[in-house]
């Protein structure tokens, strides 16, 4: 059955828009339909660690003192927060009817925007964020005041969880979903410890430290340094200096020199540069009290496995020379530094290596910490999953839950593979969408589909990894300048990217599974902001869709794109 759910009369629109502008409607039957469901299985699937952490660990939100969000008072914000939105994360979830898009009653523009273009500002949702205060967190008067001097006033859900937590000197697990303020959320705790914004220790009581304190490491160049770049604004224009990249396809003597001449406290850098100049002698990190894996799950793949297994033999291990650490091996030297893993989606296998590694380790999540010891095989899945699917790929799908951000809206259409850019030209027409990235499973079709987007009059570029790193950071710079409306990629993109105005992710080519689908996605929808997510696939491969439908626990609703307008399809069988 077809369903045209809330079309706005053209007559209406007609003085603002050359167009036909198209309202999505109630979206009820499919939020009735999976919400719930998805919660269910999220209680289910933790009450085993929920168990125990009531019975016998003393380790809450309330044990940290925590505050709960119910008595969230709004505050004034700087810039960035874009002013108060009505509609709470809750009531997002909840059966009064909704006018979906933040992409509607628009008036059209041309498809080939000129360049400055004013952009609009994406409203961030506020419920994201936390009841407590930077204050009430403990975090040093001096970071505070930088942070407001940046326009951060109240820390999100999973910030107030973790600062606790790090400073407490726990191994963590951070797990929340895509642009949830995941990066503050280990960088604050770890600065509010080492370089010039530290909280004042008592006389008699500080640890005599030299050299680099903290490691940061992270899957991509890109994601390395936007991280350098969080840093470098909380440490300020005069400390900056403080804060070295050690990215790949950078200059390697150039990153050498700066370790020598600056002196740095803390290195953010990508597996292999880091393990290559560690391996030379050049990067001394004995004394590193912290250890930080930024998409924890991607860099213990078997892509970086030697890399990664240097760094964490090395990073804040002194030598074994006395006899005691000799007997109790890898245990004693552990403890020198603490170990801080981070990802949106975080399976089994995480929480397994983080208990070798840690001591004491937790996994925090924006409204629950609990320890990693009691925390168990997802048994709920089993039953949840596929029948066919063997284990692994469970602990995979349940990862992905959670990890995408609520405010998001997904669709799926079909058409044929030549048609697919004409389909893209089309989606990005009816939602009206600004800024928009589209992903391709390869690198050399991607130059393809920027022509003919171009030859259709979109602005269009392309990133990958085939790029120099000067390329790569000119293409970004450009696209989130808004000279580009649509950045065509691969899976290089999909992680830890944070462009703010993103509206509209596409996937041109259906991702591997449900992880990659989650971390593509949550390039649009940052800190609560409204986002789309368009699959394109063909006939055959729409029961893709349904499946990832099912192990996400999110609605993923089949529409096409025709005058202008999206019109949602009604699936019978949808669960
Ligand atoms: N307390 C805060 N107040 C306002 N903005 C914030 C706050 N914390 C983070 N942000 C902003 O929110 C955006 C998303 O943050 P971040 O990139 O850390 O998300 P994330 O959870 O790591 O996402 P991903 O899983 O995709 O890597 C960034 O633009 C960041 O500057």
């Amino acid at each position: 059955m077809r369903l045209i759910i809330g079309q706005v009369h053209r007559n209406v629109l007609a003085l603002a828009s050359s167009r036909s502008c198209f309202v999505i409607g109630d979206h009820l039957p499919f939020r009735m339909l999976s919400l719930p469901r998805a919660s269910g299985f999220h209680q289910t699937a933790w009450r085993g660690s929920q168990t125990v952490q009531d019975s016998g660990s003393t380790l809450t939100l309330a044990s940290l003192e925590v505050q709960s969000k119910a008595d969230y008072v709004k505050k004034e914000r700087g810039p960035r927060t874009g002013g108060p939105k009505p509609n709470s994360r809750d009531s997002a979830f909840s059966v009064k009817p909704k006018k979906v898009s933040s992409l509607d009653l628009k008036p059209a523009k041309s498809a080939l925007p000129k360049s400055p273009v004013v952009k609009k500002k994406l409203k961030i949702d506020e419920a994201l964020f936390s009841a407590s205060s930077f204050e009430e967190l403990g975090l040093p008067p001096l970071l505070i005041d930088r942070l407001n001097k940046e326009g951060l006033t109240s820390p999100t859900e999973v910030q107030s969880a973790s600062i606790p937590v790090i400073s407490q000197r726990h191994d963590a697990v951070i797990q929340s979903y895509t642009g949830s303020g995941k990066t503050l959320a280990y960088l604050l705790p770890i600065l509010s410890e080492i370089g010039p914004l530290k909280r004042a220790r008592e006389q008699g009581n500080s640890e005599k430290r030299s050299g680099i304190e903290a490691v940061v490491v992270a899957p991509s160049r890109e994601l390395g340094m936007q991280i350098v770049r969080e840093v470098e604004k909380i440490l300020g224009p005069d400390d900056k200096r403080l804060v070295q990249q050690l990215v790949g396809g950078a200059n390697r003597s150039r990153q050498e020199e700066a370790l020598k001449k600056n002196k740095p406290i803390i290195v953010v850098g990508t597996p292999g540069r880091i393990s290559e100049i560690s391996a030379a002698g050049k990067l001394q990190t004995h004394n590193c009290r912290f250890l930080v894996l930024d998409e924890v799950d991607q860099l213990l793949s078997f892509n970086y496995r030697e890399d990664m297994h240097r760094i964490l033999e090395h990073v804040g291990r002194k030598p074994s020379t006395s006899s005691s650490s000799h007997i109790l091996g890898p245990l004693a030297r552990r403890s020198d530094r603490q170990t801080i893993l981070v990802s949106a989606t975080v399976p089994f296998s995480v929480i397994r290596a983080a208990r070798s590694w840690g001591h004491d380790p937790v996994l925090v999540r924006a409204k629950s910490v609990v320890p990693l010891d009691s925390i168990t095989v997802p048994r709920p899945m089993l039953s949840q999953g596929d029948p066919n699917s063997d284990s692994p790929t469970m602990s995979v799908n349940q990862a992905a839950v959670d990890s995408l951000p609520p405010s998001l809206e997904h669709y799926y259409c079909t058409t044929k593979a030549h048609h697919k850019v004409d389909t893209v030209r089309r989606c990005i027409h009816a939602l009206e969408a600004e800024t928009v990235i589209a992903f391709m499973n390869n690198t050399k079709p991607l130059k393809d589909v920027v022509f003919k987007l171009e030859a259709r009059g979109m602005k269009a570029i392309e990133l990958h990894g085939d790029l120099g790193k000067l390329a790569r950071s000119t293409v970004l710079k450009k696209f989130k300048a808004g000279e580009f409306r649509v950045l065509v990629t691969n899976e290089l993109s999909a992680r830890g990217l944070d462009i703010p105005e993103c509206d509209l992710v596409i996937n041109l080519d259906l991702p591997t599974d449900s992880t990659h689908y989650a971390h593509r996605a949550g390039r649009t929808g940052r800190l609560g902001r409204k986002g789309t997510v368009v699959s394109i696939c063909e006939e055959s491969e729409a029961f893709i869709m349904r499946k990832m439908r099912k192990q996400l626990g999110v609605a993923i609703k089949p529409c096409e794109f025709t005058e202008g307008q999206i019109t949602v399809h009604k699936e019978e069988d949808v669960e």
